[in-house]
Protein backbone atom coordinates (compact mmCIF):
# COMPACT_ATOMS: atom_id res chain seq x y z
CA UNK A 1 0.00 0.00 0.00
CA UNK A 2 1.15 3.59 -0.98
CA UNK A 3 2.44 5.71 1.92
CA UNK A 4 1.22 9.20 1.65
CA UNK A 5 3.18 11.30 3.96
CA UNK A 6 2.13 15.26 4.26
CA UNK A 7 4.76 17.58 2.94
CA UNK A 8 6.74 19.51 5.29
CA UNK A 9 4.93 22.27 6.28
CA UNK A 10 7.87 24.61 7.20
CA UNK A 11 12.03 24.80 6.55
CA UNK A 12 12.49 23.36 10.41
CA UNK A 13 10.17 20.31 9.69
CA UNK A 14 12.86 18.33 8.87
CA UNK A 15 15.43 19.05 11.61
CA UNK A 16 12.43 18.98 14.01
CA UNK A 17 11.82 15.32 12.27
CA UNK A 18 15.25 14.64 12.90
CA UNK A 19 15.36 15.54 16.89
CA UNK A 20 11.97 13.74 17.11
CA UNK A 21 13.64 10.54 15.97
CA UNK A 22 16.61 10.41 18.09
CA UNK A 23 14.30 11.67 20.71
CA UNK A 24 12.24 8.89 20.44
CA UNK A 25 15.34 5.97 19.68
CA UNK A 26 17.66 7.38 22.32
CA UNK A 27 16.12 9.90 24.24
CA UNK A 28 19.12 12.92 23.23
CA UNK A 29 19.79 14.40 20.17
CA UNK A 30 23.24 16.44 19.10
CA UNK A 31 23.08 18.45 15.75
CA UNK A 32 25.98 20.84 15.02
CA UNK A 33 24.91 23.65 13.01
CA UNK A 34 21.40 23.06 13.47
CA UNK A 35 20.28 26.71 14.34
CA UNK A 36 19.28 28.84 11.64
CA UNK A 37 21.47 31.07 10.30
CA UNK A 38 19.88 33.96 10.61
CA UNK A 39 18.49 33.31 13.96
CA UNK A 40 21.96 32.08 15.12
CA UNK A 41 23.77 35.03 13.97
CA UNK A 42 20.93 37.73 15.76
CA UNK A 43 21.66 35.64 18.88
CA UNK A 44 25.14 35.75 18.30
CA UNK A 45 25.36 39.62 18.07
CA UNK A 46 23.32 40.18 20.98
CA UNK A 47 25.37 37.80 23.41
CA UNK A 48 28.32 39.60 22.04
CA UNK A 49 26.89 43.37 22.86
CA UNK A 50 25.43 42.02 26.27
CA UNK A 51 26.79 43.91 29.32
CA UNK A 52 27.80 41.55 32.20
CA UNK A 53 25.69 43.84 33.80
CA UNK A 54 23.13 41.62 32.47
CA UNK A 55 24.27 38.26 34.00
CA UNK A 56 23.31 37.43 37.38
CA UNK A 57 24.85 34.57 39.05
CA UNK A 58 23.38 30.83 38.43
CA UNK A 59 21.67 29.24 41.16
CA UNK A 60 20.76 25.34 41.83
CA UNK A 61 17.26 24.53 42.31
CA UNK A 62 16.19 26.12 45.72
CA UNK A 63 19.67 25.83 46.80
CA UNK A 64 20.97 29.13 48.03
CA UNK A 65 23.87 28.34 49.79
CA UNK A 66 26.70 30.63 47.81
CA UNK A 67 29.32 28.59 48.66
CA UNK A 68 28.00 24.73 47.83
CA UNK A 69 26.47 26.81 44.87
CA UNK A 70 29.88 27.96 43.42
CA UNK A 71 30.66 24.25 44.29
CA UNK A 72 28.05 23.08 41.30
CA UNK A 73 27.81 25.53 38.99
CA UNK A 74 30.35 28.52 38.08
CA UNK A 75 28.36 30.66 35.16
CA UNK A 76 26.39 33.50 35.09
CA UNK A 77 22.89 33.51 33.70
CA UNK A 78 20.46 36.21 31.48
CA UNK A 79 16.93 35.14 31.11
CA UNK A 80 15.19 35.47 27.87
CA UNK A 81 11.97 37.38 27.90
CA UNK A 82 11.66 37.83 24.15
CA UNK A 83 12.40 41.52 24.38
CA UNK A 84 14.78 42.07 21.76
CA UNK A 85 14.39 40.59 18.00
CA UNK A 86 16.83 38.01 18.67
CA UNK A 87 15.11 36.36 21.77
CA UNK A 88 11.71 36.96 19.84
CA UNK A 89 12.91 34.59 16.97
CA UNK A 90 14.79 32.39 19.51
CA UNK A 91 11.42 31.77 21.20
CA UNK A 92 8.98 32.14 18.16
CA UNK A 93 11.82 28.81 16.73
CA UNK A 94 11.58 26.70 20.17
CA UNK A 95 7.71 27.04 20.20
CA UNK A 96 7.99 26.08 16.71
CA UNK A 97 9.92 22.56 18.04
CA UNK A 98 7.13 22.50 20.69
CA UNK A 99 4.40 21.80 18.94
CA UNK A 100 6.06 19.41 16.61
CA UNK A 101 7.07 17.74 19.12
CA UNK A 102 3.79 17.75 20.73
CA UNK A 103 1.61 16.55 17.50
CA UNK A 104 4.91 13.89 16.75
CA UNK A 105 5.91 12.04 20.41
CA UNK A 106 2.48 13.66 22.49
CA UNK A 107 5.14 14.70 25.10
CA UNK A 108 2.24 17.69 26.06
CA UNK A 109 4.93 20.15 26.11
CA UNK A 110 3.48 23.33 27.82
CA UNK A 111 5.83 26.21 28.39
CA UNK A 112 9.36 26.60 27.88
CA UNK A 113 11.83 28.59 29.72
CA UNK A 114 15.55 29.76 28.65
CA UNK A 115 18.59 31.83 29.44
CA UNK A 116 22.14 32.90 27.93
CA UNK A 117 24.97 31.53 30.12
CA UNK A 118 28.41 32.31 29.97
CA UNK A 119 31.41 30.48 31.37
CA UNK A 120 34.32 32.65 32.08
CA UNK A 121 37.74 30.42 31.90
CA UNK A 122 38.16 27.98 34.87
CA UNK A 123 34.45 28.33 34.96
CA UNK A 124 32.36 24.78 35.29
CA UNK A 125 28.99 23.14 35.92
CA UNK A 126 29.34 19.59 37.89
CA UNK A 127 27.87 16.47 37.18
CA UNK A 128 23.57 17.38 37.56
CA UNK A 129 20.24 15.96 36.49
CA UNK A 130 17.68 19.24 35.00
CA UNK A 131 15.11 17.48 37.12
CA UNK A 132 13.87 14.22 39.15
CA UNK A 133 11.44 11.82 38.37
CA UNK A 134 7.94 12.53 39.55
CA UNK A 135 8.89 16.27 41.07
CA UNK A 136 9.73 18.31 38.71
CA UNK A 137 7.84 19.26 35.39
CA UNK A 138 11.03 20.18 33.22
CA UNK A 139 10.73 17.29 30.15
CA UNK A 140 12.83 18.25 27.61
CA UNK A 141 16.37 20.15 28.06
CA UNK A 142 17.23 22.21 24.90
CA UNK A 143 21.41 23.66 24.69
CA UNK A 144 22.76 25.48 21.64
CA UNK A 145 26.18 27.61 21.83
CA UNK A 146 27.38 30.03 20.53
CA UNK A 147 31.36 29.98 20.34
CA UNK A 148 32.73 30.60 16.95
CA UNK A 149 36.14 28.62 16.16
CA UNK A 150 35.97 26.38 19.72
CA UNK A 151 38.72 24.48 19.58
CA UNK A 152 39.64 21.23 21.66
CA UNK A 153 41.68 22.52 23.45
CA UNK A 154 39.36 25.08 24.74
CA UNK A 155 37.45 22.61 26.94
CA UNK A 156 33.98 23.45 28.53
CA UNK A 157 32.42 19.68 26.61
CA UNK A 158 28.73 19.19 27.45
CA UNK A 159 29.37 15.34 28.56
CA UNK A 160 26.25 13.58 28.79
CA UNK A 161 26.10 10.05 31.06
CA UNK A 162 23.76 7.02 31.53
CA UNK A 163 21.40 7.69 34.32
CA UNK A 164 22.24 3.66 34.89
CA UNK A 165 25.59 2.76 33.98
CA UNK A 166 27.14 6.25 35.25
CA UNK A 167 28.98 5.69 31.77
CA UNK A 168 29.57 8.51 29.47
CA UNK A 169 26.89 8.55 26.63
CA UNK A 170 28.40 11.47 24.14
CA UNK A 171 30.69 14.40 24.77
CA UNK A 172 29.80 17.61 23.06
CA UNK A 173 31.76 20.48 21.48
CA UNK A 174 29.99 23.62 22.34
CA UNK A 175 30.69 24.66 18.76
CA UNK A 176 28.41 27.59 16.98
CA UNK A 177 25.00 26.13 16.32
CA UNK A 178 25.11 22.91 17.76
CA UNK A 179 21.95 22.05 19.10
CA UNK A 180 21.79 19.42 21.98
CA UNK A 181 18.19 18.08 23.22
CA UNK A 182 17.25 15.41 25.84
CA UNK A 183 15.24 14.10 28.13
CA UNK A 184 15.34 15.98 31.70
CA UNK A 185 14.72 13.54 33.66
CA UNK A 186 17.17 10.63 32.23
CA UNK A 187 20.66 12.09 31.70
CA UNK A 188 22.75 13.26 33.99
CA UNK A 189 25.75 15.95 32.08
CA UNK A 190 28.44 18.74 33.41
CA UNK A 191 30.11 20.94 31.75
CA UNK A 192 33.68 20.52 32.07
CA UNK A 193 36.08 23.61 32.88
CA UNK A 194 36.20 26.04 29.89
CA UNK A 195 39.84 27.49 29.16
CA UNK A 196 37.83 30.49 27.43
CA UNK A 197 34.98 32.29 27.19
CA UNK A 198 31.32 30.17 26.61
CA UNK A 199 28.39 31.47 25.36
CA UNK A 200 25.43 28.83 25.38
CA UNK A 201 21.62 29.36 25.90
CA UNK A 202 20.11 26.63 27.84
CA UNK A 203 15.72 26.33 28.01
CA UNK A 204 13.25 23.47 29.05
CA UNK A 205 9.96 22.84 27.73
CA UNK A 206 8.14 21.62 30.71
CA UNK A 207 4.58 19.95 31.21
CA UNK A 208 2.03 21.39 33.57
CA UNK A 209 2.31 21.14 36.45
CA UNK A 210 -0.87 23.24 37.67
CA UNK A 211 -2.95 21.13 40.17
CA UNK A 212 -5.53 22.71 42.42
CA UNK A 213 -6.45 25.84 40.20
CA UNK A 214 -3.18 27.09 41.38
CA UNK A 215 -1.58 27.90 38.15
CA UNK A 216 1.96 26.40 37.53
CA UNK A 217 4.50 29.25 37.19
CA UNK A 218 6.63 29.01 34.04
CA UNK A 219 9.85 29.50 36.13
O1 LIG B 1 25.90 24.54 28.65
C1 LIG B 1 25.76 23.34 28.63
O2 LIG B 1 26.37 22.61 27.85
C2 LIG B 1 24.78 22.67 29.60
C3 LIG B 1 24.29 23.58 30.68
C4 LIG B 1 23.45 22.89 31.70
O3 LIG B 1 23.56 21.71 31.93
C5 LIG B 1 22.41 23.63 32.45
O4 LIG B 1 22.37 24.87 32.37
O5 LIG B 1 21.59 22.98 33.14
FE1 LIG C 1 21.83 20.98 32.99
Amino acid sequence: MLAITPPPSSPDDLLFARIANDLNHQGYTVIPNALPDTLASSLFDQVRDLDSSAYSEAGIGRQNDLTLNQFVRRDEICWIEGKSPAEHHWLQWTAGLQQYLNQHLFLGLFSFESHFARYQPGDFYRKHLDAFRGEANRRLSVVTYLNPGWLPEDGGELVIYDIDSDEEVVRVTPAYGTLVVFLSEEFPHEVLTAKRHRHSIAGWFRVNGSCNERVDPPR
